[in-house]
């Protein structure tokens, strides 16, 4: 919430008060904080008020699903936003980061979610381009940018107090996106600069790990780890409570974990417990992630493909060879041949702190979604006995369940566990299998896509609402689970609808398209 007054007499204004009662404190805030939200302005998107460009969508026929692509093309407007000049004139009395505030429109995701988020933005911008909304998307680009020219690195979300943290690394992706709908050198040049320092960030101590691998080499990947050993401000009186007991040291220990799940953009998951079920054995910085080293690796190939095209001939080398050397650490640690795909990596307890050395560390034994991200990021080149073997592992891992793509098999009450669907994951494996797995995966991802389309349009059918995810079990059923109630507007399912409908077409009164075979009969939580 903004304050109404400068920082340091709220602040005095506070010490006076007597917190132990709950009038005082309501009077306090309706005294010294302004409204959460009233930081912000609608904002006008350029390109928005003249409608969808003419041709869009031409795969759409159906007049119902050119109607609802309609009405996702207008919800940009309520998904659009501006800082208010207050936020320029006194950042001191706002938690909206500056990069937010310097006149240009951009995308939240919706509902609580008041602020431009970093990998919700990949999904969001694909939609806009969809739209033909070019401006605006380089508009959340150039928004990026300034935030790593500023802070040196992607910030979670845009205020102040997500700056202990990023979220998986898809700026390059972002960059490769508007730089296919609109090519302009310059924006490149500024967005190769930025990379680089994104990249150092992953990529330096404590993010990155060595482990010995099997092959007796030494390898280099990278890990989540939040700066801080605090509770999120955002969700201070969870994480108060999760840490209820513990001592001083062991709840700070205990924060790290749970803000370097937010991190992951996990939170939370069964994927960062140690008990497989209870947020107080979270140890998400003991675990390597497959997703997240494999977008550095879609990252390093960007980066060298991007100084390539602009004759930065050095800097394409060394991320060349940066991409062989993490390609080559996946291969070894991260490929399960029997299972199909690429395992996270758990590191033994006394490892959590270090960043170097030959630490111990095992394959994780759960299935999850990220285990395929790998994929989707180029890992396995296309046609290969190993593009194969991770769609066959992918068919019998028991995610693809009767209405979406499930994120794990674990039914634990959080929001990154069974039976919730995502889109940017259910994307993400469906573009992997698209792009790397022949005739038999292309059929796979015509078939994700429209059990997607028809989960995402059930919903808007019945209520109107374009939920942030889903329940893989029920087509159209918002998912559950987590700190707070399922909510709508929402920037990454739009995106993802929009791409897909722009891909595959859709009709939603024809029948499913086949590919996904029948679903598990029960899958096992
Ligand atoms: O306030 C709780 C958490 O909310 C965010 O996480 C969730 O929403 C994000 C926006 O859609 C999404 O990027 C993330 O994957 C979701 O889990 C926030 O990113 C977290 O840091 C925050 O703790």
């Amino acid at each position: 919430m903004p304050l109404a007054a400068r920082p340091a007499d709220v602040a005095a204004a506070f010490e006076q008060l007597d917190r132990r009662d709950n009038v005082t404190l309501q009077h306090f805030c309706n005294r010294w904080l302004l409204p959460a939200g009233s930081d912000l302005l609608p904002a006008a998107a350029p390109g928005l008020a003249a409608g969808p460009p003419p041709g869009w969508l031409p795969q759409v026929q159906n007049a119902e699903a050119r109607t609802w692509a309609e009405a996702l093309f207008s919800l940009w407007g309520a998904l659009c936003r501006q800082a208010t000049p207050d936020v320029a004139a006194h950042p001191e009395r706002h938690s909206l980061l500056q990069p937010a505030a310097q006149g240009r429109p951009f995308v939240v995701p919706g509902a609580r979610f008041r602020e431009q988020y970093y990998w919700d933005t990949f999904w969001s911008l694909r939609g806009l381009l969809v739209c033909g909304l070019h401006d605006l998307a380089k508009d959340v680009l150039c928004t990026m940018l300034a935030a790593v020219e500023q802070f040196g690195f992607t910030p979670n979300g845009l205020r102040s107090y997500y700056l202990n943290r990023s979220q998986p690394p898809l700026l390059s992706q972002t960059v490769a996106a508007v730089h296919a709908s609109a090519p302009d050198l310059a924006l490149l040049a500024r967005a190769l600069a930025a990379l680089q320092r994104e990249h150092a960030y992953w990529t330096s101590s404590p993010k990155a790990v060595e482990l010995q691998g099997p092959d007796g080499r030494t390898h280099r990947l990278s890990r989540y780890w939040a700066a801080t050993d605090q509770p999120r401000p955002e969700a201070y009186r969870e994480d108060v409570a999760t840490a209820a007991g513990l001592d001083g040291a062991a709840a700070a220990a205990l924060w790290r974990e749970l803000a370097s799940a937010a991190e992951s953009g996990w939170d939370f998951s069964s994927r960062w417990l140690d008990d497989g079920v209870s947020l107080r054995s979270c140890r998400t910085t003991r675990v390597v992630p497959a997703d997240l080293n494999a977008l550095l690796y879609q990252m390093e190939c960007n980066i060298a493909s991007f100084a390539a095209e602009l004759g930065e001939d050095e800097v394409a080398a060394r991320f060349r060879a940066a991409a062989a050397a993490r390609l080559q650490a996946i291969d070894a640690l991260l490929w399960d041949e029997r299972g199909g795909q690429w395992r996270d990596l758990v590191l033994a307890a006394d490892a959590s702190g270090g960043s170097t050395g030959s630490s111990s560390f095992e394959q994780s034994s759960v299935v999850v979604a990220s285990n395929w991200v790998p994929l989707y990021c180029g890992c396995a080149p296309a046609g290969t006995a190993r593009a194969a073997a991770a769609l066959a592992g992918l068919r019998r891992s028991n995610l693809l369940a009767a209405a979406g793509v499930a994120v794990t098999l674990r039914e634990t009450g959080q929001q990154w566990d069974w039976p919730n669907s995502w889109p940017p994951l259910t994307c993400m494996l469906l573009e992997g299998c698209a792009s790397y797995c022949g005739q038999e995966g292309k059929q796979l991802a015509a078939a994700l896509a429209d059990q997607y389309l028809r989960s995402a349009y059930a919903a808007w059918a019945a209520c109107g609402r374009m939920f942030e995810k889903f329940d893989a079990q029920q087509a159209g059923a918002p998912g559950g689970g987590g700190e707070y109630q399922c909510v709508d507007g929402f920037g990454w399912t739009n995106g993802v609808a929009l791409l897909l409908l722009e891909r595959y077409g859709w009709d939603p009164a024809a029948g499913a398209a086949a590919g996904l075979g029948s679903p598990p009969a029960a899958t096992q939580p």
